[in-house]
């Protein structure tokens, strides 16, 4: 247990789709999260769909737009923690720790650097822990198409393999054995549908004295670490879609194109009472979750896409040829944003 004034983040990042947003969701059901716990969530575009999944759980989360927080986006970091920092006076309002969750392809080193080199956010706050999770299914693939995955392993303090449930046995140990060779010291544990103890997760004392050397931190310079094919858009419909005929278009779109799309989310009004929160990561589409109650007042369906090498035109082209089927009208929220 450290002693000490300062207040814990802890940062959980890992590959697009490999289960932060499901961790994150179960954690913040812990009662050592439920109060006094801020989350700072950054997801690519403007179009966040993943702090309206967590808001229900933690009102004090925050989406920090505009870019991924290791490129663009640090000084907005910078100044959501040093906003932390007013709440102190009020006892019952104070933050005492902070979670945040990064992007899928965020390199977490300059996020780190940000922390460990700024004298006041130093004084305060220090990096508990930094987790990553790996998706156990497509961890090899991610490995060799996502350098991204390869500075997140460097840097982690544990490592949650996610997904063993839908994975085989060599898949887990070829990874496992993989990720020993790029982090040896790395804790290694497993948490099918986010289901650890937050505990599990929490740094040592060793970590309160964390400097930005210590950490062999790369690429600290680095502006943009984003391949140019990687591209996003996000689309809104403004009545209920029809279910299945979305199911037969998303299907023959990622049988086409699967190891091109990278991701797709969605948060779907399908004519129920809650919307459906669509996950796909690659050729896997995840079985769709139905909530009970829609997260926030506006009850439009979102739509996200990650590409990889495909126009981001292509997939609007596509839809609106299906327009009709769907029962709905789309519009396109965000195009080609730059990643
Ligand atoms: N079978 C299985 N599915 C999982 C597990 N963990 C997460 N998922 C599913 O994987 C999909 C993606 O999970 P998310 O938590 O949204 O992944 P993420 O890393 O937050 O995604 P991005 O924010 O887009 O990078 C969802 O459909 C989850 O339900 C797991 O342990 N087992």
């Amino acid at each position: 247990m450290i002693k000490t004034n300062k207040k814990p983040i802890t940062i959980i990042t890992g590959c697009l789709g490999s289960g932060k947003t499901t961790l994150l969701r179960e954690l913040l059901k812990e009662p050592q999260l439920q109060n006094n716990t801020a989350v700072i969530v950054n997801e690519f575009g403007k179009v966040g769909l993943d702090h309206h999944l967590l808001k229900k759980a933690d009102e004090k989360t925050t989406l920090l737009k505009g870019g991924c927080i290791c490129c663009n986006n640090r000084e907005d970091l910078e100044n959501e923690l040093k906003s932390f920092l007013s709440m102190d006076h009020n006892k019952e309002a104070a933050i005492n720790r902070i979670v945040i969750e990064t992007t899928g392809m965020a390199d977490p080193a300059p996020i780190l650097f940000t922390i460990l080199t700024n004298p006041l956010l130093q004084h305060h706050y220090y990096i508990d822990s930094v987790v990553v999770t790996v998706d156990t299914k497509n961890g090899m693939l991610h490995m060799k198409n996502n350098p991204e995955l390869i500075k997140q392993v460097i840097v982690a303090d544990k490592i949650v393999l996610t997904k063993t449930d839908i994975s085989t046995t060599t898949e887990k140990e070829m990874l496992i054995q993989q990720l020993k060779r790029i982090n040896p010291s790395c804790e290694i544990l497993e948490a099918v549908h986010g289901n650890i103890d937050f505990d599990d997760l929490k740094g040592d004392y060793r970590q309160l004295s964390r400097t930005v050397a210590e950490k062999e931190i790369p690429d600290l310079e680095s502006k943009n670490h984003y391949s140019s094919t990687i591209q996003s858009i996000s689309f809104t419909f403004h009545n209920p879609l029809d279910w299945t005929a979305f199911g037969l278009w998303l299907s023959a779109l990622l049988h086409a194109n699967g190891e091109d799309i990278l991701r797709v989310k969605g948060l779907l009004d399908v004519g129920e009472e809650g919307p459906i929160v669509l996950n796909g990561v690659q050729h896997i589409i995840h079985p769709p979750e139905h909530l009970d109650t829609w997260p926030e007042e506006e009850h439009h369906s979102h739509l996200v896409f990650i590409l990889r090498t495909i126009q981001p035109s292509e997939i609007e082209r596509s839809l609106k040829a299906f327009q009709y089927f769907l029962g709905t009208n789309i519009d396109v929220l965000e195009l080609n944003a730059a990643l």
